[in-house]
C-alpha cells in the first residue's frame, strides 16, 4: 500500500489516503468469495479472537463459573457484560487502554484511491494502546485453539516459578532475580546488538538468577517465541516467564505450548474478569501468573481478585515510559502492604533497577523479587552484571 498525505490535519482529525491496490484485488474475486468482505473492500477477519464455543470445548473441565460474563474473549463485536459494552467496563475500572475498534474507519473510494478518516476513536492514544491494537491484529493469524491444544501434550512440563522465587529469597536474603532476556524496547531502542538469547539465559542462570523473563513480542521488543522455545530446549533450568502482551486466552495456551512456566497479565489492559478467568486457565495448565500494576487503583483491583500469588509493581509507566522506583515503595505503604504480607503474596519490583542501592531500596519497601532487563543486558558480560547489580555474588548461598 502506498500512502500519500494530503493536508495538514486539523487537531485530532486526520485523513489518510491509500492507493487501493487491495480493493482492485477484491473487485476481481468471484461472488462466492465475497462473504466476509466489507463494503469498503476489506476482508473481514475469519476469526477475531478465541470464540467462546472453541475455548469452552477445550476448557470443558475448568471450573470457570463466569465465562459467559467475560468481556474480551469473544467473537461478538461490542460484547456486553451485564448490559454494558466493553468500553464501559474498562472505564468503570479506570482502564484507559481501549480495545481496537473492530471495524476500521470507513473507507471512501475515489478512483484508484481509498480515503480513511482518522479521529480519536480509531487512532491509538499512546504507545501501550498502540501495542495492544497491533497485538489484536496479529492474533488474527493464529491457528485454531483446538489444534493448539493438541500440541500441549508435547510441551515440556511446567516448573514451579513461584517456588523458585521463594527458594532463592530464602537462600540469599536478597530479592530473587528474574533476569530479562530483552533485545530492545520501544523506549530505549536496541539494547544489545550481539544478542544470543540462549547464551544470555545460560549466563544469567550460572550467575544466580532464580527465574528468567523472555520477551516474545516481535514488533516492539524484537523478541520471539522461538527465543522462548530455544531457551527452554537448551536445558536452562530456571523457570521462564513469557513476557507478552496478553489480551486473549489463546496466547496463554500458545505460551505453554512453547515451554513457558509463567505468564504476565497487565492490569492496565485487562479488566478484572479477564484477569480472574485467565488465572483459572493458568492454574489448570500449571502456569504461574504475574499480575502487573502501576498505580493504586490497579493494585486495589488486583487485591480484590482471588488466587493472586505474584504481583509485579512496574516502576515504568507504559503509557509514557516515565520511570520512578519510588512507585514500588508508594504502592506497598500502609494497608496495601499489610494485606500483601498477610496473604503471603510475592511482590516483584519491576523496571529501572540499576544499582545495589536500588535493590536495597525496593527490598526495604517489601519486595521479595526483582525483574531486571536493561541494566544487565547492556553489560559487556550480562551474567557478571548480576554481582555488580546486587553488590555481591548471589550464585552461592549466604
Ligand atoms: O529493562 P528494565 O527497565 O530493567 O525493565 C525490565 C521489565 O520490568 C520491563 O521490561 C517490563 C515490565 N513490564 C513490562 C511489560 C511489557 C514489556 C516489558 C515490561
Amino acid at each position: 500500500m502506498e500512502s500519500i498525505s494530503i493536508a495538514t490535519p486539523p487537531p485530532k482529525f486526520r485523513v489518510s489516503v491509500t492507493k487501493s491496490i487491495f480493493s482492485e484485488r477484491w473487485r476481481k474475486l468471484p461472488a462466492k468469495e465475497w462473504s466476509g468482505v466489507s463494503m469498503a473492500g476489506e476482508r473481514k477477519p475469519p476469526i477475531l479472537r478465541c470464540s467462546r464455543a472453541e475455548e469452552e470445548s477445550v476448557d470443558a473441565n475448568v471450573a470457570v463459573t463466569h465465562s459467559s460474563d467475560r468481556v474480551t474473549n469473544s467473537t461478538d463485536v461490542g460484547e456486553r457484560q451485564n448490559g454494558k459494552c466493553i468500553d464501559d467496563v474498562l472505564e468503570d475500572q479506570g482502564i484507559r487502554i481501549r480495545r481496537r475498534p473492530q471495524t476500521g474507519p470507513p473507507m471512501h473510494n475515489v478512483g484508484p484511491f481509498e480515503f480513511r478518516l482518522e479521529n480519536e476513536g480509531n487512532t491509538p492514544r499512546n504507545i501501550l494502546e498502540k501495542i495492544i491494537w497491533d497485538k489484536d491484529s496479529e492474533l488474527k493469524e493464529r491457528k485454531p485453539l483446538t489444534v493448539l491444544h493438541r500440541t500441549l501434550g508435547n510441551a515440556p512440563p511446567p516448573r514451579d516459578f513461584v517456588g523458585a522465587l521463594r527458594a532463592s529469597y530464602n537462600l540469599t536474603g536478597v530479592p530473587a532475580l528474574i533476569a530479562e532476556v530483552k533485545k530492545a524496547s520501544p523506549s530505549r531502542g536496541v539494547l544489545r546488538e550481539d544478542f544470543d538469547p540462549v547464551q544470555i539465559a545460560k549466563a544469567y542462570e550460572r550467575n544466580g538468577a532464580a527465574c528468567l523473563s523472555v520477551l516474545t513480542d516481535e514488533k516492539y521488543f524484537q523478541g520471539s517465541f522461538e527465543n522462548l522455545e530455544a531457551i527452554r530446549t537448551a536445558g536452562v533450568n530456571c523457570p521462564l516467564l513469557c513476557k507478552e502482551f496478553i489480551i486473549d486466552a489463546w496466547q496463554i495456551y500458545y505460551a505453554r505450548s512453547k515451554g513457558a512456566d509463567a505468564i504476565l497479565l497487565i492490569a492496565a489492559v485487562l479488566p478484572d474478569l479477564d484477569i480472574s478467568y485467565m488465572t483459572k486457565i493458568c492454574r489448570k495448565l500449571g502456569l504461574a501468573v504475574l499480575v502487573e500494576v502501576h498505580n493504586e487503583r490497579e493494585m486495589d483491583r488486583v487485591l480484590s481478585i482471588d488466587g493472586i500469588q505474584l504481583i509485579g509493581i512496574n516502576n515504568r509507566d507504559l503509557e509514557n515510559f516515565e520511570v520512578d522506583i519510588s512507585n514500588t515503595k508508594n504502592l506497598l505503604k500502609g494497608e496495601r502492604g499489610e494485606i500483601i504480607r498477610q496473604r503471603d503474596i510475592i511482590v516483584v519490583g519491576e523496571s529501572g533497577l540499576f544499582t545495589p542501592e536500588d535493590i536495597s531500596y525496593v527490598h526495604d519497601a517489601g519486595v521479595k523479587a526483582v525483574l531486571v532487563g536493561e541494566s544487565l543486558i547492556k553489560q559487556e558480560d550480562p551474567g557478571k552484571g548480576i554481582a555488580k547489580l546486587f553488590g555481591k555474588d548471589i550464585s552461592v548461598a549466604v
